[in-house]
């Protein structure tokens, strides 16, 4: 009998179907329930997007009042879970303290294993309403800064940037930080989405996927790429060292972060509308040298291996650019991709199977104790 083949990473494999989105490479695109991302991107509020991704279709005026209305009145923190945050040491890392965050709600939440689609979604309108101040208080309190309390007046990204900054920016960069939260927010069946809905799969409860797809996230192959990227940059300098820089890095087979990807093989689709949002940031803040680093890599790394930037290139330079710390560049990608993540949570647990591959036993020959 011959063996059967491997799919080492699941590189190919189809696992099931999904409605929540399509990321089709050989056409460059990625939809959102049948909607283009930028075209949600140019046109819609991070609001609106999340409410697509959790009911399939884009909010009526009143239901997106109704949303927004909601979301706004949970986005305070809780005590505890400030407590909790309190007493995590500042070496930990931004996304520990986001995966403990979540993990406190859960276990504060007296409905946690109430798995049905209607507090489902109440779960993932709390985690969402809620991650921006997780985020915001852990930036302030690495900062030796107060807590910041939300504003109702504010919609979801100009609350965010006032949680964590103390004042609402520009509009631009407000929307420049909205775009990059569309982008994030859902791309398939990717590794912490897939977590998630393995965990699911088991009838484990919405925190426990949740906690779950943060841990998958936070690895450098992953969400973790985009502070790799601004790690890479600082490493780097200025844009006439890229091209020596990348040379010496790919001579030690290092992996450049922020390049290529596991579905797209000719560029992520996102790409072109970050790089624009990016492009207002570097405007606004006249921040031409980042710019000139980007261009630098990103040109040196196609003539040398042909391999395109992934959405975590230009974003990590926005948020650069925002003003938020390095390391906390992942935890913005959680914030957004909780919609997702809760979407595909939803849609797994409507129809279940045990998620559970084979594997070919390659170890010693049966042997016995003597
Ligand atoms: C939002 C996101 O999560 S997007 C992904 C973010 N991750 C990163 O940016 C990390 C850097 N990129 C990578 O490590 C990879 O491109 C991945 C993990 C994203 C995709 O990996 P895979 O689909 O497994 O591709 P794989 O690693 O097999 O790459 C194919 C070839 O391209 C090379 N390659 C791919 N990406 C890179 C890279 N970023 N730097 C250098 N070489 C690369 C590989 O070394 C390999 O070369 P080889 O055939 O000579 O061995
Ligand atoms: O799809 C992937 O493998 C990774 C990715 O781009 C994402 O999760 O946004």
């Amino acid at each position: 009998m011959t063996d059967p083949a491997i799919h080492k990473g699941l590189a190919g494999v189809v696992v099931d179907f999904t409605a929540v989105s399509k990321v089709n490479p050989d056409t460059n695109s990625l939809l959102y329930r049948g909607y283009p991302v930028q075209e949600l991107a140019t046109k819609c509020s991070f609001e609106e997007v999340a409410y697509l991704l959790w009911h399939g279709e884009l909010p009526d005026e009143r239901q997106l009042a109704e949303f927004e209305t909601l979301e706004r009145s949970l986005r305070a923190l809780d005590d505890n879970v400030k407590r909790v945050i309190d007493d995590l040491p500042l070496t930990a890392h931004p996304m520990d303290v986001v995966r403990t965050a979540v993990s406190v709600i859960g276990a504060n939440d007296p409905d946690a294993s109430d798995s049905s689609p209607e507090s489902n979604l109440a779960k993932s309108m709390s985690l969402l309403a809620k991650l921006p101040a997780i985020v915001a208080y852990d930036q302030r309190r690495r900062r030796d800064q107060h807590l910041v309390e939300p504003r109702d007046d504010l919609g979801y990204s100009a609350n965010f940037l006032h949680m964590t900054f103390g004042d609402v920016p520009d509009l631009v960069v407000v929307n420049a930080f909205d775009v990059s939260m569309i982008l994030y927010a859902e791309h398939s069946f990717n590794a912490s989405t897939f977590t998630a809905r393995v965990i699911t799969s088991t009838l484990a409860d919405l925190y426990s996927a949740v906690v779950g797809a943060i841990g998958a996230l936070k690895g450098a192959l992953h969400g973790g790429a985009n502070e790799a990227v601004m790690h890479t940059f600082d490493e780097i300098g200025s844009a006439d060292k890229a091209a020596a820089w990348l040379d010496a890095a790919l001579a030690e087979k290092r992996k450049i972060m922020g390049f290529g990807h596991r579905v797209y093989k000719n560029g992520d689709s996102r790409v072109p509308t970050m790089k624009a949002a990016l492009d207002t940031l570097i405007a606004e803040y006249d921040a031409q040298d980042l710019g000139d680093l980007y261009d630098a890599l990103e040109t040196a790394m196609a003539e040398r291996k042909n391999i395109k930037p992934n959405l975590d290139y230009p974003s990590g330079p926005a948020y650069r650019l925002i003003g938020f710390d390095t390391e906390m560049f992942t935890p913005l990608f959680v914030a957004s991709r909780i919609t997702g993540w809760t979407a595909h949570i939803m849609e797994q647990l409507g129809s279940n199977a045990l998620i559970r591959p084979l594997s070919l036993y390659n170890g010693p020959d049966e042997r016995h104790l003597d």
